[in-house]
């Protein structure tokens, strides 16, 4: 018997004995994957898809579209409309909320193509998405993206890379699902993935290291002292360049993710957005047992004021984050908490 498809496995409570996923959510998530089905199959076009440069737009954050970028946005747009159970979305491709069905009881939050700047090297993308129910009715407003991260129903991935995985939690765990090439749909391939809590792995971009505040870079520095350094213990660097990508080898293996905030004026507050990218990440971290924070604070606790906020973003094996948890809130009682945190005035009681 092949294993179950992605719609069967969230709509049949036998499957594993599972609580059984809203019908709605089911609904959401299956749409979801349809986007992720169609770009991945324009990304196998590669450079014979026609018009494949940058697009000359600059998005909301100062990047160079690329043309995968306006698709990928347009298909994950095509079918959260083609749905019914969305009533707006938001994406990293859009500075405005974009409305849907008035009716519909979720909202999504997606980056549609994470890690753009890979495309040019084949190198791995990504999609990635969170999925919160509504407390209201009638058309969407900005403000209902602004809830705390704990409130997702639903969050995942899609990484292109030699094949199509979706990596997907509504709750009880996060779940593998891969694309079957020959049918076009997404078929259970692992259950209830573990991030160890321990590693010898982490990703960070080292180019950085000047900008760096304190507790960044002591820990860094303490895994490149290796087994001779206070950790005692050899560390190897990993960095993909695409977060989604980066958070598959986590989910897979263990490790340690940092972006930061760091003393470049457009980096005070991180990289990384909070409503369709940290979030997502957070919930599913969680889900396998590992942590997320901004560096002290739980990031699924956080309530951003924008929806594009960005923020610092620490994830992974639990005994890591915790150790970089420590760094920072030794760092600020003993006020030497860099030089971004306190300018951006976001300082936040650890969790
Ligand atoms: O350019 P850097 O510093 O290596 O940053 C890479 C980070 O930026 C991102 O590519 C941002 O995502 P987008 O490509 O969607 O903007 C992350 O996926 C990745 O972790
Ligand atoms: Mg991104
Ligand atoms: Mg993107």
């Amino acid at each position: 018997m092949s294993s179950p498809s992605l719609s069967e496995f969230l709509t049949q409570p036998e499957v594993a004995g599972r609580p059984r996923t809203s019908s709605a959510t089911a609904a959401g998530v299956v749409a979801v994957s349809q986007a992720c089905r169609a770009v991945a199959g324009q990304l196998g076009f590669g450079a014979l898809r026609p018009g494949d440069a940058p697009v000359g737009e600059v998005n909301v954050h100062g990047e160079q579209q690329q043309a995968l970028d306006v698709l990928a946005h347009g298909l994950f747009v095509e079918a959260a409309e083609g749905c019914s159970q969305f009533a707006g979305v938001l994406s990293e491709e859009s500075e405005e909320v974009i409305s849907a069905d008035p009716a519909g009881t979720l909202l999504l939050a997606f980056d549609p193509l994470d890690g753009s700047s890979n495309l040019e090297i084949n190198g791995p993308v990504g999609s990635i998405f969170s999925i919160v129910e509504r407390t209201r009715t009638g058309p969407v407003t900005a403000e209902e993206f602004l809830g705390v991260g704990t409130s997702q129903v639903a969050a995942g991935y899609a990484l292109y890379g030699s094949h199509t995985v979706l990596m997907i939690s509504v709750g009880d765990g996060v779940h593998a699902f891969t694309l079957d090439p020959a049918t076009g749909q997404f078929r259970l391939s692992g259950s209830k993935v573990r991030i160890p809590a321990a590693t010898q792995e982490y990703a960070i971009n080292a180019a950085n290291s000047r900008f760096w505040e304190p507790p960044v870079a002591r820990y860094v520095a303490e895994c490149c002292a290796g087994a001779t350094g206070p950790r005692g213990k050899d560390f190897n660097t990993r960095w993909i360049a695409a977060v989604v990508s980066d958070t598959h080898r986590i989910l897979t293996r263990g490790g340690v993710f940092l972006y930061p905030r760091d003393d470049r004026p457009a980096y005070r507050e991180g990289r990384l957005r909070i409503a369709y990218e940290a979030n997502p990440i957070a919930f599913l971290v969680e889900q396998a047992g590992g942590l997320a924070t901004d560096g002290s604070t739980r990031i699924l606790s956080l309530t951003p004021t924008t929806v594009h906020e960005r923020v610092p973003l620490v994830f992974g094996s639990s005994e890591e984050v915790a150790l970089i948890s420590e760094y920072h809130c030794e760092a600020s009682r003993s006020g030497s908490a860099g030089a971004a945190q306190q300018a951006n005035g976001r300082s936040r009681e650890p969790s």
